[in-house]
């Protein structure tokens, strides 16, 4: 394809093009994926610099090969908007521990709007994140000791998770895969657990953690949220708890498609299902009878999606799925789902509703 910029009457020959907002992509002969700002290509028109973020031409031909055949056309849309930098947006989630009515006036000024009360009419908690429809980014808040943060920037898609869980007033929660904490957060904002055990198998990830909670959780709730660095796959022994989110790690597609260590994504990607169906085991051992466990990834791929939670259902008796579908519906305003999944549910990027992949799915244990 012959692209020629209207501004600054530079061409060139593309067999793939694509726009998203204020960036181009395209896949020249030699296979070179290239991201640029429009503003850039046609400032002077003389100078093209690409963006910093680099496209792994490993994991997008691996995507490519395999989502196409479980998405059909779906895939070349959701594929333009993840190659797309200014798809990376953040929903600023509130801290309710560190309230600025400032903030807000400031948000709605910007045109965010929040994620859940334009939907339902009434908020069923106190959880308050705001979204904008135009590209915008606020700016991340430092960690100071001991200073509450009054904002955290997460991708919207990550608090419908959080909103399936449904965490009440004194519950005892287990958030299995919980670095950096972004979710443990969103479960603080939405109610206040008995205890709220926030685990992670590696010790790096768990010191961001521990700093994010101190960052976002007054000390007087120190003895009700803790912290352990140990394998999710050793819970179960006993039926503890009444809630388990597992956040399982994953394909991450979003940003394993810009990373630099693909070839060892691409090696483990293979053992992701068999772990993430021991994770979700161990959730369902570690839930009291009656008690629910929410299963979430961040990406599109079946096999780590539909095809563990079915593995699991089949093999289990004492688990039933849980109808998402009214939560679903109520935030179609913001996220876009992909049709005929039949377990759980999939938020696909689209231009105008960037936000996920994110796949969840919500058990219940009979007894
Ligand atoms: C998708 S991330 C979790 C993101 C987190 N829930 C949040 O919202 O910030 C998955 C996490 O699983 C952790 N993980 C990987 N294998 C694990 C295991 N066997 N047991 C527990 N955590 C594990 C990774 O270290 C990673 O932090």
């Amino acid at each position: 394809m012959h692209v020629i910029c209207l501004r600054c009457r530079l061409s060139r020959t593309f067999i793939k093009f694509g726009i998203f907002r204020k960036y181009s992509w395209g896949v020249d002969q030699t296979g070179e994926i290239k991201v640029e700002s429009l503003q850039r290509q046609c400032s002077g028109g003389v100078e093209r610099q690409p963006l910093k973020k680099q496209i792994s031409k490993i994991v997008l031909s691996q995507f490519d090969q395999q989502y196409p055949k479980e998405l059909g056309d779906l895939w070349e849309s959701i594929r333009s908007v993840l190659l797309c930098p200014n798809s990376w947006q953040y929903a600023v989630l509130l801290n309710r521990f560190n309230v600025s009515l400032d903030l807000k006036k400031c948000l709605c000024s910007k045109g965010y709007v929040p994620l859940q009360s334009t939907i339902s009419g009434h908020q069923k908690n106190p959880l308050e994140c705001f979204v904008s429809k135009t590209f915008s980014r606020f700016p991340s808040q430092k960690h100071h000791p001991g200073v509450l943060k009054q904002y955290y920037l997460l991708g919207a898609a990550s608090v419908l998770p959080v909103l399936a869980l449904e965490p009440q007033n004194g519950d005892r929660i287990l958030d299995m895969c919980s670095a950096p904490g972004g979710k443990s957060i969103a479960i603080m904002q939405a109610a206040l657990p008995g205890h709220l055990h926030c685990n992670d198998q590696n010790s790096c990830r768990v010191k961001r953690l521990k700093e994010t909670l101190e960052s976002f959780i007054p000390s007087c709730f120190n003895d009700a949220v803790t912290v352990s660095n140990l394998d999710g796959r050793c819970f179960g022994a006993e039926e503890t708890f009444d809630k388990v989110l597992v956040d399982a790690p994953c394909s991450n597609d979003r940003s394993w498609l810009f990373s630099r260590d693909a070839q060892t994504h691409i090696r483990q990607r293979w053992h992701l299902p068999t772990l993430q169906i021991q994770l979700l085991r161990s959730a369902i051992n570690s839930v009291r009878p009656g008690g629910t466990v929410v299963y979430s990834t961040c990406t599109l791929s079946r096999a780590e999606n539909e095809n563990v939670v079915a593995t699991v259902l089949s093999s289990c008796d004492k688990v039933e799925l849980i109808d998402l579908n009214s939560l679903i519906a109520s935030m179609s305003v913001h996220f876009c789902y992909a049709p005929g999944l039949h377990i759980g549910h999939l938020i696909i990027p689209e231009n105008s509703r960037p936000w996920g992949p994110m796949y969840v799915a919500k058990l219940k244990k009979l007894h």
